[in-house]
């Protein structure tokens, strides 16, 4: 199982999500940015590093949501996922396809990553 962090990034109430690429495994699926744990890297340590490296931004981490775990069938996950907020920086993509900044009420429209599902219905029951 591979251990994945990601990031719900609010931005000026708006939520960033990203596409992911051609290339990528899950082409063209929506995913919120972040990437695979190192050795000796904390959950927290690891995000801040992902969303730097995929889309040149700093991020403030405000709290954990629930994990998800899913097996893809060639893969299985266990994404770890956090709501942050944007602290520093213009969103450049080094890998993904595209971005969008949407309300909340916008996410359930995407064709999201499997894993990501429980994930995003756990955040729009949340006051935010
Ligand atoms: N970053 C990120 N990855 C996710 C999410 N949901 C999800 O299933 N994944 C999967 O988690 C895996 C690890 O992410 P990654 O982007 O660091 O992996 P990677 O660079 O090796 O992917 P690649 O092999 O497609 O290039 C990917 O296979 C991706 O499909 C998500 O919300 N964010």
């Amino acid at each position: 199982m591979i251990n994945v962090a990601c990031a719900i990034i609010v931005i000026e109430n708006k939520i960033l999500v990203t596409q992911r690429s051609e290339k990528m495994k899950l082409p063209l699926k929506w995913e919120f940015p972040g990437g695979k744990l190192e050795e000796n890297e904390s959950e927290i340590d690891c995000i801040k590093r992902e969303i730097k490296e995929e889309i040149n931004i700093e991020i403030e981490v405000l709290r954990k949501l629930s994990n998800s775990i899913y097996d893809y069938g060639n893969f299985k996950i266990n994404l770890i996922p956090f709501i942050a907020k944007h602290i520093l920086g213009e969103i450049i993509l080094a890998e993904h396809k595209d971005y969008k900044l949407l309300e909340k009420v916008e996410l359930l429209n995407l064709d999201w990553a499997e894993a990501d599902l429980p994930i995003v219905e756990e955040f729009l029951k949340l006051e935010l």
